[in-house]
């Protein structure tokens, strides 16, 4: 089976930092027509976010061109921590947080990747069996602590100190590579920057145990930089979330759509399966029409689609567009929460009252002069529909369950108020 050149794809996408051996590589998928590669997560967490997208993404690419991605869940080493890209030493996890996450991530890669071609193993399975003695017999041996002192992770530790639990993690990634290799026919691990240490403990235990023409390979992924300099992302309300409970499909298509157009075509390449013609056509389209962010619009859909589909995209689509038009009174209170969710709130008792007298309560308006000449001119809507009669009264009590009155000032300015 012919197939198309993933690794220049790959470049073209700016998705590759270091790989170990490129020509090596190469010269295995000319000759073979199948790779199994892995990435390995911890369960620190009960979701995955985006920044677990950026390994993933990869993944699916190749999953896509016809290989076989496999995703490691840490279930053994996530109960150890790895030092990688932190400063401090970890808390340790308990047994049941670990597992907890473990479920919860299973799920949600299994909707990014289906079943087919597709595996997710757990390294406690082979971690968690092994003996000590048998651990520093079989594999101690093969690590010199002059050489794991030198790994980047663990040198800028040596100052402020690195517990021999942290210390040891990069031996047990090195397991896993090897034994995947061994056990699963696994050729290559792929991680972010700071992978870069443990992958190649891996791919030199290969070489020690299974010699030194086995193939083995790895890859780690440039650090996702936005053009501000602030991180990638978080949004106002902190990590983007692939939980839909957590981050709401709305709230993540926001999130893309309100990308700088510096960063817009790099996303578009690395997040999207669009081709190289409809990306250059895009960036095109953010030089010549920026004010119309359709490369923005682009890229909200397609993510949205990949992580939350076309039922989840319909959703964040339809939020937007009434926000947009000020037709929010068929939002349901669920879809008014997640919308407004970080726009400014105020509070009100539930009696019925004024719209002037509500407007200044609420702090919505400074004044009362103000509020009637915005009242008049027609600058203010509750619930959706424009009220430019001074004597008003707002109930509320009447829409979106008695739990809120949403005021929209003038085109777009919404507060969510709170009926105590
Ligand atoms: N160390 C990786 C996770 C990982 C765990 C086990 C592996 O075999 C590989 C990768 C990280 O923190 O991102």
């Amino acid at each position: 089976m012919a197939k198309f050149d993933i690794l220049e794809d790959l470049k073209w996408r700016g998705a590759i930092n270091q790989e170990t051996d490129e020509e090596g590589l190469r010269k295995y998928l000319a000759e073979h027509d199948d790779l199994s590669l892995y990435c390995g997560t911890d369960p620190t967490g009960d979701s995955l976010h985006i920044g677990h997208l950026i390994p993933f993404m990869i993944l699916k690419r190749f999953q896509m061109a016809g290989y076989h991605p496999v995703i490691l869940i840490g279930g053994g080493t996530g109960a150890i921590g790895d030092p990688s890209g932190r400063k401090t030493e970890r808390v340790l996890q308990t047994a049941e947080q670990v597992k907890h996450n473990e479920e919860a991530l299973t799920n949600q890669m299994k909707k990014l990747f289906g079943t087919e071609n597709f595996e997710i193993k757990n390294n406690a399975d082979w971690l968690g069996k092994m003996n000590l003695l048998d651990f520093l017999r079989d594999y101690g041996k093969y690590f010199q602590v002059n050489n794991m002192i030198n790994k980047d992770v663990v040198a800028s530790r040596l100052e402020n100190g690195i517990s021999f639990t942290e210390f040891s993690y990069q031996i047990l990634q090195a397991i896993d590579f090897h034994h995947m290799n061994v056990n699963d026919g696994v050729q290559m691990q792929i991680g972010g920057s700071d992978q870069w240490g443990n992958i190649t403990a891996g791919i030199d235990l290969i070489h020690k145990l299974e010699g030194s023409d086995r193939p083995a390979f790895g890859l780690t992924i440039p650090l996702m930089l936005k053009a501000d300099g602030t991180k990638f992302g978080k949004s106002a309300g902190g990590a983007v979330w692939l939980d839909p409970e957590k981050t709401s499909p709305y709230e993540f298509y926001q999130f893309w759509i309100n990308q700088d157009d510096r960063d817009v075509v790099k996303y578009l390449k690395y997040f999207t399966f669009l081709d190289r013609e409809e990306i250059e056509a895009l960036a095109k389209a953010t030089e010549e029409e920026p004010w119309k962010r359709t490369a923005q619009k682009r890229l909200a859909e397609e993510v949205t689609k990949f992580v939350h589909g076309q039922e989840g995209l319909k959703e964040a689509q339809m939020i937007t567009e009434a926000l947009f038009s000020g037709e929010i009174k068929d939002l349901s209170v669920k879809q008014i929460e997640s919308a407004l969710k970080s726009a400014p709130s105020a509070e009100t008792s539930s009696e019925a009252k004024n719209i002037v007298d509500f407007l200044v309560e609420t702090k919505i308006e400074s004044s009362k002069r103000q509020a009637r000449e915005d009242v008049s001119n027609g600058a203010i809507y509750v619930n959706g529909e424009r009220e430019d009669d001074l004597d008003f009264v707002i109930d509320p009590a009447a829409g979106f369950d008695g739990k809120y009155v949403i005021i929209r000032k003038g085109k777009r300015k919404y507060t969510l108020v709170h009926v105590k």
